[in-house]
């Protein structure tokens, strides 16, 4: 480009829209602005992932879902809705044969319908939590809880190795054997704090014949609230090592996740 043009674009203005991908990071806060923190707080760092990582074995990947027998609505209203066989199942209608096509309401993962305006801050008494700046309706998909996929084993030799020093955990049941570790890689999920009285909840979808763990709103929340899900999976570490809740809630149990039966070093 000749030099004199670089020096006309520089000294003219232009309305710009930045990619979707820095957008989403800019309006969490993870670029440029942050939710409130004192200056001496360092900015979490982590790798943010648009999809899991296989981490010992390929992903499934299954190109057809069976179609549902939806019929698509004549007023060109959304179809799939609570009798969808498929969404009944915990299952995505795929998109390439769905009978409801563009009408769709089952593609939830597959279409990106996270919430807008999630915001990372740091609370009180919590570390850093994930709060949302928007009012949002129950049954509403809020995020997907992303990390590296490994089996329990490599799990738990990660926390003897990798995570020895670490306060904090970010892991997830995805499916027997396996869990979700969203230590340094993964998405703001990886943020949303414990509470025994939580406001939303974790479920399991298949897409493409691989789970997508979703974090759902159980009830209205209001804009500027905290989110939480009940970490009732699994113990991590033993039971000396076991975590004060400070959820705040009335039902509060005092712990975090389920309180171990026995004192031995294990996951589950
Ligand atoms: C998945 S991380 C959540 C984000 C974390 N607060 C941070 O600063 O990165 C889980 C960790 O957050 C903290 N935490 C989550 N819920 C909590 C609660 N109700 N009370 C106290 N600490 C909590 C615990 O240290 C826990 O191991």
């Amino acid at each position: 480009m000749p030099i004199h043009h670089g020096a006309l674009l520089i000294d003219s203005y232009a309305d710009f829209q930045l990619p979707p991908d820095i957008m989403e990071e800019y309006s969490l806060g993870l670029i440029g602005k942050f939710g409130a923190r004192p200056t001496s707080v360092k900015k979490p760092i982590f790798t943010r992932l648009r999809s899991n990582i296989f981490v010992e074995r390929k992903p499934n990947r299954t190109e057809h879902q069976a179609p549902c027998q939806c019929v698509p609505p004549p007023d060109g209203s959304q179809g799939c809705g609570e009798d969808c066989l498929n969404r009944m199942l915990y299952y995505e209608c795929d998109p390439k044969s769905c009978p409801c096509k563009s009408q769709c309401s089952n593609q939830r993962f597959h279409r990106r319908e996270y919430a807008k305006e999630l915001q990372i801050y740091l609370t009180r008494e919590r570390g850093w939590g994930l709060r949302t700046l928007v009012d949002i309706n129950q049954g509403d998909l809020l995020t997907e809880y992303r990390g590296e996929i490994i089996s329990h084993k490599t799990c738990e030799e990660r926390m003897r190795t990798m995570y020895i020093d670490q306060k904090n955990f970010y892991f997830l049941d995805y499916q027997k054997g396996e869990v979700v570790d969203a230590c340094s890689k993964g998405s703001e999920a990886r943020f949303i704090n414990h509470s025994c009285d939580p406001n939303c909840h974790i479920e399991k979808w298949t897409l493409k014949g691989e789970l997508a763990v979703g974090v759902f709103a159980s009830r209205h929340i209001p804009a500027n609230s905290e989110l939480f899900y009940d970490y009732n999976f699994s113990v991590f570490g033993n039971a000396e090592s076991q975590q004060i809740c400070h959820c705040g809630s009335e039902k509060c149990r005092g712990f975090i996740g389920k309180k171990p039966k026995h004192r031995s070093n294990r996951l589950v």
